[in-house]
C-alpha cells in the first residue's frame, strides 16, 4: 500500500503499517529533512526494519540526487538476511506498482565465508579466507598461467578458482547486478553458481552502484575495511545502525587488543616464518623485495598500490574477515590517504629487516610484561612513552605498523593470512598506541594472564562516520534514556524519539518467577551464583515447562560463564537427563559456526515434532536477529537479567573514564548496557 508521510508517498509492503511504524517513519523523515542524526527507539518486533527501508526508499526515489544511498548496518549475518528479505518484499512491490521512479538496487555484503561457492576452497582446512587467497593471489595466478602454456583460452589452470577467473575476464570485469531487485546472500550464491562469477567479488563490485547496501557494522566502523569498501559513499548517504544497543561494544572492541602467552608465542612463530621467507627471497634476488622498497621510498601509498594490485585489497579484507572481525583491524580512524602517508613518512621501517626487528623488540617487551606475573594498570600515553623509549622509536613509526604489515605480507607472498593473526594484533597494538593519546588504558592482568590495550571511548570509532555522513540513525528496541547514546558517542541528535508498541494486536504476557519450587529465592546475581539451590531450582523450572510446552523452548542466560556453570551442574545432578526425556537439548557456544549448527539442529528437532530446548545467551547469536516464530518458540525463558560484571578492572576503568569525560554515572552506564 501507499502511505502518505507528510506529503511523501511511501510504498509500504504490508497491508497496513502499525501506528508506531507511522510515527517511526515520520521521525525518520524529520531527521532526513534536517540532514541530521537520529536516535529512535521502538520495541523489538514492531517492524523498524521495514519502516526504515520504506521511508528511505521513498526519499531516495523522490529526491534521487539529494539522497542516493541507504547503508543498513547489522550486527550478525542472520540480521542481515532478515533485512534483505524485507528489502526484497519492498522492491518487488515497486516492480508491481504503477508509480514511476528510478529502479532501486539492493545488495548484501558479507565475508567470503558466507559467499564463496567454490567447493575446493569451502572444504579447505586453511579456512575460506586463506584458501581463497591461495587460489586468487596475483603471484599464484601468474605462476599458474605461466606453468600452463598451451592451455585452451577458456580453461582454468589447476590451483585457481574458476569463479574468480571468470569474474576477472574482460567480459565480466565491469559486470554489475541488475537493478530493480534485492540480492540476499543466498541469491548472490545462486547467481554466482549460475553465472560462474564469484559472488563475493561480484557483491563488492556492485556495492558502489547499489542504492541500498546491507552489511555488518565493521564495514563502516573499521577504518581499514571501510576505506576499501565504503570510501566512495557520499556524505548524503543515509546510514542506519540497527540493534544499536550493541554499538558501544562493537566500537570499543574494534579498537582494543588482547594478548596472552599463547598469542605471543604464536606471534614469535609468525616472525620466524616471515624472516625465513624474507631471507629466502633475498637469496633468490626476488624482484618483489626491491619493488616494495622502491614504492615506499617513492611515496606510493598503500591505497594506490591496492588500486594497482587487487589482491592487496584482499589482504586487508582477509584480515578483517577473521573470527574476531573488525577488532583485528584498528587504525587511526583517519582517511586512507592520511594512514598511508604515515607509512610513507616512516623510512625507519621501509626496510623489511628493520620492521621485523621492531616487531621482535616489541614482542620481547610484551613477553617480559606478561611473564612478570604483576598486575599493572596505566594510561596508554604513559605506556607508549615507555615503549618508544625502549624501542628507540617515535610514535609516528608505531602508528604505521599495521599498514606496514599488510604491505609486508603481500610482498612476501603470504596467502595463509589467518595464521598471522597474532602478529597482526601486535601491529594493531602499535598503531593504536601510536595514534591515540587518550581514551585507552593498558592493563596487565596477572590473575587472568591477559594483557589488554582497551579502548574506553566508543566515540573514537564512531567519529569518522558521524562526521562524514549527514544522517546517521541509531535505532534499537532499547536505547533509553535517549540522551545516553548521543553523549556516549559524542554527537548531537536532530531527532531523539521513543515509540511504544501499540497493543491492539495479540501480545504475550510475561511471568516473573522469583522463587523456586523449594521456595528459595531465584536470582542470577553474582554473589549467589555458587549457591547450588539456584541451579537446582532453575533446573526444576525448565523441566516443568518442558513437560507441558510443545515444540521449541528458547532459553537465555545472562552470560556464557553462567550458562556453562549451570549446564555443568545440571549434568552432574541429572537435570539434563530428565530434560532430555521431554525434548532434545542444544547449547549455543561462542564459536559462530558451532552456534549456527546448534540453532539449525534445534529447528530440525522442532520440525520433526520431537521438540527441543535451546540454551543460549542474552546478546548472543540466537538472541538477536533470529526469529523463533511459530513452533520454534512456544516459550522463552530468561534465567536472570544480563547485568555486566561490575568488578572487572576493565569495566571499572571504563566507568571512571566515562564519568570524567562525559559525566555519565556508573548506574546510568550499567543500566544502559544491560
Ligand atoms: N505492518 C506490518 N504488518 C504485518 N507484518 C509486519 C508489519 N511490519 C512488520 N511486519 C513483520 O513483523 C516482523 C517483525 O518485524 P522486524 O523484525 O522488522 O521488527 P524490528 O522492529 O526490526 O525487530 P527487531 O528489533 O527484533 O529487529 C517481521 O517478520 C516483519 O515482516
Ligand atoms: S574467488 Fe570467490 S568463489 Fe573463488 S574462492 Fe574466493 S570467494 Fe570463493
Amino acid at each position: 500500500m501507499i502511505v502518505d508521510i507528510e506529503d511523501l508517498s511511501v510504498q509500504f509492503p504490508y497491508a497496513e503499517p502499525y501506528p508506531e511504524q507511522l510515527q517511526y517513519m515520520k521521525s525518520l523523515k524529520h531527521a532526513l529533512d534536517a540532514s541530521g542524526h537520529a536516535v529512535i527507539e521502538m520495541p523489538s518486533g514492531t517492524g523498524k526494519t521495514v519502516s526504515i527501508l520504506s521511508l528511505a526508499s521513498a526519499y531516495m526515489r523522490r529526491w534521487p540526487l539529494a539522497y542516493r544511498r541507504l547503508v543498513y548496518c547489522t550486527r550478525t549475518v542472520e540480521e542481515m538476511e532478515k533485512v534483505l528479505k524485507e528489502a526484497k518484499l519492498l522492491l518487488e512491490k515497486f516492480q508491481t506498482s504503477a508509480r514511476s521512479g528510478p529502479e532501486l538496487l539492493c545488495v548484501g555484503l558479507a565475508s567470503r565465508g558466507h559467499l564463496c561457492v567454490f567447493d575446493e576452497v569451502l572444504q579447505s582446512p586453511l579456512g575460506v579466507d586463506s584458501a581463497c587467497r591461495a587460489h586468487t593471489a596475483s603471484w599464484v595466478r601468474e605462476r599458474a598461467y605461466h606453468g600452463s602454456r598451451g592451455l585452451h583460452k577458456n580453461d582454468v589452470p589447476n590451483g585457481l578458482c574458476p569463479f574468480f577467473e571468470r569474474f576477472s575476464s574482460d567480459a565480466s570485469q565491469n559486470f554489475i547486478l541488475p537493478a530493480g531487485a534485492a540480492y540476499s546472500l543466498s541469491d548472490l550464491r545462486e547467481f554466482g553458481m549460475r553465472s560462474g562469477l564469484c559472488p563475493y567479488f561480484l557483491a563488492r563490485q556492485t556495492v558502489p552502484f547499489a542504492h541500498i547496501v546491507v552489511y555488518s557494522y565493521q564495514y563502516l566502523l573499521d577504518p581499514r575495511v571501510s576505506r576499501v569498501v565504503s570510501s566512495d559513499f557520499a556524505t548524503d548517504t543515509i546510514v542506519v545502525f540497527d540493534e544499536a544497543h550493541n554499538i558501544d561494544n562493537v566500537c570499543t572492541e574494534a579498537f582494543s587488543v588482547e594478548l596472552n602467552e599463547r598469542l605471543l608465542q604464536q606471534a614469535g612463530r609468525n616472525l620466524n616464518v616471515l624472516s625465513a621467507r624474507f631471507h629466502d627471497m633475498k637469496l633468490r634476488g626476488a624482484e618483489r623485495l626491491r619493488q616494495e622498497y622502491e614504492r615506499l621510498v617513492r611515496g606510493v601509498s598503500l591505497a594506490e598500490q591496492a588500486q594497482q594490485h587487487a589482491d592487496m585489497q584482499i589482504a586487508a579484507l582477509a584480515l578483517s574477515d577473521s573470527p574476531r572481525g573488525a577488532a583485528e583491524l584498528p587504525t587511526s580512524g583517519s582517511s586512507a590517504t592520511d594512514d598511508m602517508s604515515d607509512l610513507v613518512a616512516c623510512p625507519e621501517i621501509h626496510s623489511i629487516g628493520a620492521f621485523l626487528k621492531l616487531l621482535r623488540q616489541l614482542l620481547s617487551f610484551l613477553c617480559g610484561i606478561v611473564e612478570s606475573n604483576l598486575t599493572t594498570e596505566e594510561s596508554a600515553l604513559r605506556f607508549t612513552t615507555i615503549l618508544c623509549d625502549r624501542l628507540q622509536m617515535e610514535r609516528r613509526v608505531l602508528r604505521a605498523a599495521s599498514d606496514r604489515l599488510i604491505s609486508l605480507l603481500w610482498t612476501l607472498e603470504i596467502s595463509d593470512i589467518a595464521s598471522f593473526i597474532s602478529l597482526q594484533r601486535l601491529s594493531d597494538l602499535c598503531t593504536l598506541l601510536g595514534t591515540h593519546t587518550s581514551g585507552f588504558i593498558v592493563i596487565n592482568d596477572a590473575e587472568e594472564r591477559l594483557f589488554h590495550l582497551a579502548c574506553l571511548d566508543a566515540s573514537l570509532a564512531m567519529r569518522p562516520v558521524l562526521n562524514k555522513f549527514k544522517s546517521v540513525v541509531i535505532t534499537s528496541g532499547t536505547l533509553s534514556p535517549l540522551w545516553f547514546y548521543p553523549r556516549l558517542l559524542s554527537f548531537r541528535a536532530a531527532v531523539a524519539e521513543s515509540f511504544p508498541m501499540s497493543l491492539d494486536r495479540a501480545c504475550l504476557c510475561p511471568v516473573v518467577v522469583t522463587r523456586g519450587s523449594d521456595q528459595s529465592h531465584l536470582s542470577s546475581q553474582y554473589s549467589t551464583r555458587n549457591d547450588i539451590s539456584i541451579a537446582r531450582n532453575y533446573g526444576e523450572l525448565i523441566i516443568r515447562v518442558a513437560e507441558v510446552v510443545p515444540d521449541g523452548i528458547v532459553c537465555f542466560f545472562p552470560s556464557y560463564e553462567f550458562m556453562q556453570e549451570i549446564v555443568m551442574r545440571w549434568t552432574e545432578s541429572g537435570v539434563l537427563d530428565r530434560l532430555r526425556e521431554h525434548k532434545l537439548v542444544f547449547v549455543e557456544t561462542q564459536d559462530a559456526g558451532e552456534a549456527g549448527m546448534a540453532i539449525n539442529h534445534f529447528r530440525l528437532a522442532c520440525d520433526s515434532g520431537r521438540g527441543a530446548v535451546l540454551l543460549s545467551v542474552a546478546r548472543g547469536r540466537a538472541a538477536e536477529g533470529i526469529d523463533f516464530e511459530g513452533h520454534y518458540g512456544r516459550c522463552a525463558l530468561l534465567f536472570g537479567v544480563p547485568f555486566q560484571y561490575s568488578e572487572s578492572r576493565l569495566l571499572r576503568a571504563r566507568i571512571s573514564y566515562l564519568r570524567q569525560r562525559y559525566q555519565i554515572r556508573e548506574d546510568e552506564f550499567l543500566s544502559s548496557m544491560r
